[in-house]
């Protein structure tokens, strides 16, 4: 007989908006999204709310207006059906370094109240899960900043949770364990929702079916990395300036990047729906070009003024 087949998890956020008891200002304004199973990228600069939206969705604080649904129950009246199925790894978890990490699985299994066959069980199947299958014994305090983020993402795993959040997952791994924690949340993903919050848009673009990006507490867009390259297409230009021109460069065009060239400096810009430098060439979009126009940091107000005008369109 096969099990009955659970439904895919569903988390509607309907008109969310929070403001911090004596904020002058909101840190989240009405925001929308519909999520099922995958991995979601919270995408943002410091201070756009991803922190704070990821606290109600994990039932930390309720939203001054607004709902969040979870199949369809609003989470701020009834929070109980989300919480038993929520996973969460918070950016610093605490790691207690004299512990191994069997022995810190076992010991959160059993705060949850699994009797102690079924902790080591259990603590023996998630290890394997994250691949530290070999490593149950090692003690935390003598992990890779990776490792000891798999043990983080283990625990998190205790409930076996339809909602996994992971707040800010890869600050301080090199390149290679980055790419594996990624990974291990796209593997993750199969038949959960997986929030990641980032502000590093490489780890967005390597592991999210889906892309929301935020900034000043709103919602700038979502969707597919495709979806956000279609809205940014004809917006970027790369030209060859001398290095002396870069100033007013920045001026008038939202700079993307800059890197030394052979006769000055190459610059990748912005240009929405407005003139490209004169001789600059269109650019192919990336998800940083996209993301850099929602967020839409302007020129430099202070040369936009007057010297910007000097630059040649
Ligand atoms: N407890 C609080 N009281 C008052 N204001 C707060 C509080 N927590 C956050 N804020 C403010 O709310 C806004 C959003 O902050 P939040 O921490 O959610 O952003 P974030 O995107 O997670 O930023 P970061 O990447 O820096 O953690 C900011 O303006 C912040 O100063």
């Amino acid at each position: 007989m096969t099990a009955p087949r659970q439904q895919p998890p569903r988390l509607t956020l309907d008109n969310v908006s929070h403001t911090h008891r004596g904020a002058g200002h909101p840190a989240l304004e009405r925001l929308s999204l519909d999520l099922g199973p995958g991995v979601v990228a919270l995408l943002g600069p410091n201070g756009a709310g991803k922190s704070t939206l990821m606290r109600i969705l994990a039932t930390v604080v309720r939203p001054t207006a607004g709902r969040v649904l979870w199949n369809g129950t609003d989470t701020a009246r009834r929070p109980e059906p989300l919480r038993r199925v929520l996973g969460y790894l918070p950016q610093d978890f605490g790691a207690p370094a004299r512990l191994t990490a069997a022995e810190f699985l076992r010991y959160l299994a059993a705060a949850k109240g699994l009797p102690h066959r079924a902790a080591r069980a259990r603590t023996a199947e998630l290890l394997a899960a994250v691949n530290l299958g070999g490593e149950a014994n090692r003690r935390l305090g003598a992990m890779s900043g990776g490792m000891r983020q798999r043990v983080g993402i283990a625990q998190a795993l205790l409930n076996d949770p339809r909602l996994l959040i992971v707040d800010e997952p890869t600050v301080g791994l090199d390149p290679g364990e980055r790419s594996r924690f990624l990974d291990l949340l796209g593997e993750l993903a199969a038949d959960r929702i997986v929030l990641l919050s980032t502000h590093i848009v490489t780890d967005a673009a390597a592991s999210a079916d889906r892309i929301a990006v935020l900034s000043g507490g709103r919602l700038r867009r979502a969707g597919t990395v495709a979806e956000l390259l279609r809205h940014t297409a004809g917006s970027v230009f790369e030209t060859v300036v001398p290095s002396s021109e870069l100033p007013l460069m920045r001026a008038r065009w939202q700079i993307v990047r800059t890197a030394r060239a052979e006769h000055g400096v190459r610059v990748r810009l912005l240009a929405p729906g407005g003139r490209p430098p004169e001789g600059a060439a269109p650019a192919a979009p990336e998800l940083e070009d996209a993301y850099r126009l929602l967020v839409g940091e302007q020129p430099s107000a202070a040369f936009a003024a007057g010297v910007g005008a000097g630059v040649p369109a």
